[in-house]
């Protein structure tokens, strides 16, 4: 919370300081109704309008990132709180009838508003169409948090296992060919050890957007655990699945990651592997994949053994 103030103090203080001179307006204008005149129900009903639109705005503002977007739905709200919060003013004082401009006070924000609040999230619907084209290749079918890795964030091993058995399942009964691709850092403990934690986490981040970039609308990028990623391709063979793999292996060595504290270059490398499914279920074809790296991973001389 204390970032959501610091973020848009100047928002949140002109939204302060427009209700207290309203406030201040209608005191020094007109006068505090006794308690008898209140309408509790018209207090309820406009007051907590007022309140629930604060909620409203803590939310988008919480929820998203500073920008023109933000400022014209934080404007809109804004404004629809102002018209609610001085039509609730009148409750509780009494402006004289001669007095127009409480009514002006009152109804102009609002049409104001809403236009801003439009506009808003016109924009936003824009934003989210966009990211949810890039988050196909994160996540598809559904979304289910709790399968979800907070760091990349990708599919977690159990929602790759989801999505593996539905995609055995459609691919058996299209016919169609279905691989995997198994992505693995080299030496990934060095950089932790070398360069600390939180630089492992900034590569596996880059190393994330990296492959997103070159995989395909329907692929699906999956971290299986630590720094190793899986590649679920419909609709695809072996040979492409094998060639895939490659570009993959050379788009990280190509990778010009830099750390956060000195801005070196750190020098990727990955081992990959891929698999065609068969007759497997989503545990055996995981298993041969896990095989497929392990047998990549071992230095020339053992594999000639
Ligand atoms: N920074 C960071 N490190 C992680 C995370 N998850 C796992 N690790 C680390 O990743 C490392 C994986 O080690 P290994 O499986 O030996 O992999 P490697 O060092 O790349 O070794 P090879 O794969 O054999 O080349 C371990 O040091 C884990 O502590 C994470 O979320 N963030």
């Amino acid at each position: 919370m204390p970032s959501l103030f610091k973020l848009h103090r100047l928002k949140l203080a002109g939204l302060l300081l427009a209700a207290n001179l309203g406030l201040l307006l209608h005191l020094a204008a007109g006068e505090l109704k006794p308690l008898a005149q209140w309408v509790w129900l018209d207090i309820l009903g406009e007051g907590g309008s007022a309140l629930l639109c604060l909620v409203w705005l803590g939310l988008v503002l919480k929820s998203r990132p500073a920008g023109r977007v933000t400022n014209f739905l934080a404007l809109g709200l804004g404004l629809v709180f102002f018209s609610w919060w001085v039509d609730a003013l009148d409750e509780f004082i009494q402006i004289a009838d001669a007095i127009g401009w409480d009514n002006w006070l009152e109804s102009a924000p609002m049409p104001l508003g809403l236009v801003l609040l439009t506009f808003g999230l016109y924009h936003w619907h824009h934003e989210q169409l966009a990211i949810s084209a890039q988050m196909e290749k994160r996540e598809r079918l559904f979304r289910e948090h709790r399968l979800f890795d907070k760091l990349t964030p990708l599919g977690a091993a159990d929602y790759l296992r989801l999505q593996l058995e539905q995609s055995l399942a459609l691919a058996r009964a299209e016919q169609q060919a279905l691989s995997l691709v198994i992505v693995d850092l080299d030496d990934f403990s060095a950089i932790n050890r070398l360069y600390g934690h939180a630089e492992g986490d900034r590569v596996l981040q880059a190393l994330t957007q990296l492959l997103l970039l070159n995989l395909r609308r329907q692929d699906l990028l999956c971290r299986l655990a630590g720094d190793r990623f899986v590649v679920l391709l419909p609709h695809t063979g072996e040979r492409q699945a094998r060639q895939l793999a490659e570009e993959l292996q050379a788009a990280v060595a190509h990778l010009a990651h830099k750390t956060g504290q000195h801005g070196e270059r750190l020098q990727l490398r990955a081992t990959t592997a891929s698999v065609m499914a068969l007759q497997d279920d989503a545990q055996s074809l995981l298993q041969r994949l896990n095989l497929a790296l392990a047998k990549a991973k071992q230095p020339p001389y053992a594999c000639s053994a």
